[in-house]
């Protein structure tokens, strides 16, 4: 594996951490900071110049004792192999945590999806696809869109994998458009969660969410829709964030305009507000509500000493830094994680999963109370926890991840 990435020592630093409050044996901390198994593929594409281009990928598996592999792939310029890594690992503790039949994986390529045409994002897809193909399966390995991705790509996927297998295989990947085996809750399933989130906390502590203002830094699938479903529940956008910069607004940014910046109908600084150049202002805003909903590392102890909300809720995996958490805990900010946070995207993927292995489907509304019950039951778990325990959301959400995990190893013998 390449050196560590600052990503994955944090989450190493963390995991070590959760495994020494949770009182687990060193054993188990050698296990379950590595993964199993890492697929790591090259995948060559005719571009429309002509030319062929390769480009790098993985497949991290990380650990399968509670379940098949489950997690995402991120299409992105800059993601490493160690990045990748650190969010298996997250994957695992988010759908143990979450109570799900499932261990964790992630896959990443590295590239700027922006740049391709849709045919060489075709022809890209279709590559990873059948480069991956011997390693997942719908009872093995069950991937699914995260940064740069789509349900348009999962469809490609889908159907790459069905070719080669000889047979429609619908529940080999998840977060499908609808009308290939998909779930319409799924494309907002994760903004979502972060709401449900946000308002179940609200609840524990203050007078609840109607009224409260949010910064939402990341416009993408989950900032987008965390906006609208937050708008829906009473609360003010005033900032929002893209790698463009920040639209700042007082008065309140209307969470439909956020979304149709991310259905690439307006470009970015359209957004009714006061454009700033900082794709970081929305960090630092005076709101009661943070959502952190881009990339990881973005709250870091340079600028946690100047974040005024009172709440962050990580959309995002991994985006405040372990010395940051400690800055805003000092501070009395509650930081909600990551893999409490943001699991209405894995918990609707496991959801359209359990429909596609039995070939039925649920209606909308059916499937998301279904995904908020599920929410909204985890939250109440961690936050009882971190109250009796005194330790920092993140501390309960990990141990608890940790001790199901844990349990599973030791009764299939593996520790
Ligand atoms: N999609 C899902 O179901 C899930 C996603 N997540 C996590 O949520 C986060 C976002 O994922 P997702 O919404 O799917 O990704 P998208 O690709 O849909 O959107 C990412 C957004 O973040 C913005 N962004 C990227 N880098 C920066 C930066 N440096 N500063 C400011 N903005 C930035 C992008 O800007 P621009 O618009 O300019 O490209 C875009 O608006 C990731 O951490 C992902 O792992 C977690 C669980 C599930
Ligand atoms: O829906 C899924 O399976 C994956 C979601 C994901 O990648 C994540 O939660 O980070």
């Amino acid at each position: 594996m390449q050196s560590e990435s600052g990503f994955l020592a944090y989450v190493l630093a963390q995991l070590k951490r959760s495994v020494e409050l949770g009182g687990f044996p060193e054993d188990f901390y050698a296990m379950i900071s590595r993964p199993k198994r890492i697929l790591h593929v090259y995948i060559p594409v005719k571009m429309d110049s002509g030319r062929i281009e390769v480009f790098e990928g993985y497949r991290v598996q990380h650990n399968d004792a509670l379940g098949p592999f489950k997690g995402g792939i991120r299409f992105h310029p800059e993601v490493t192999l160690a990045d990748d890594v650190a969010l298996a690992i997250l994957m695992t503790l988010k759908n143990s945590l979450a109570g799900l039949p499932y261990g964790g994986a992630k896959g990443a390529v590295r590239v700027d999806p922006k740049r391709l045409s849709q045919r060489e994002l075709e022809e890209l897809s279709r590559g990873y696809a059948r480069a991956i193909a011997p390693l997942i399966g719908d009872l093995v390995d069950i991937p699914a869109p995260d940064v740069g991705t789509n349900s348009q790509i999962m469809a490609w996927m889908v159907d790459e994998y069905s070719k080669i297998a000889g047979r429609n295989a619908p529940a080999v990947f998840t977060s499908k458009p609808p009308e290939l085996w998909g779930n319409p809750v799924r494309e907002y399933a994760t903004g979502f969660g972060v709401a449900v989130v946000a308002r179940e906390m609200a609840k524990r502590l203050w007078d609840g969410i109607e009224g409260k203002t949010a910064a939402i830094h990341g416009a993408g699938n989950t900032g987008a829709w965390a906006a609208y479903w937050l708008e829906k529940m009473g609360v003010k956008i005033v900032a929002v964030s893209s790698t463009k910069g920040t639209v700042y607004n007082k008065a309140g940014i209307p969470a439909a305009e956020i979304l149709r910046y991310y259905k690439r109908e307006i470009p970015f600084e359209k957004i009714p507000g006061e454009f700033i150049k900082d794709p970081e202002a929305s960090l630092n805003v005076e709101a009661d509500l943070l959502v952190p909903a881009a990339i990881e590392n973005v709250i870091r102890s340079d600028n946690a000493g100047q974040v005024k909300a009172r709440l962050v809720v990580e959309g995002a995996n991994g985006p405040t830094t372990p010395e940051a958490e400690r800055v805003l805990y000092q501070r009395g900010v509650v930081v909600v994680p990551d893999i409490l946070a943001n699991a209405g995207g894995v918990i609707m993927s496991y959801l359209e999963w359990v429909e596609n292995l039995q070939w039925l489907s649920w209606d909308e509304e059916e499937t998301r109370k279904r995904l908020e019950a599920i929410m909204v039951n985890n939250v109440a778990r961690v936050y009882q926890r971190w109250q009796k325990e005194k330790w920092t959301m993140r501390d309960a959400a990990i141990v608890t991840a940790l001790e199901r995990i844990y349990k599973a190893m030791k009764l299939r013998g593996w520790i």
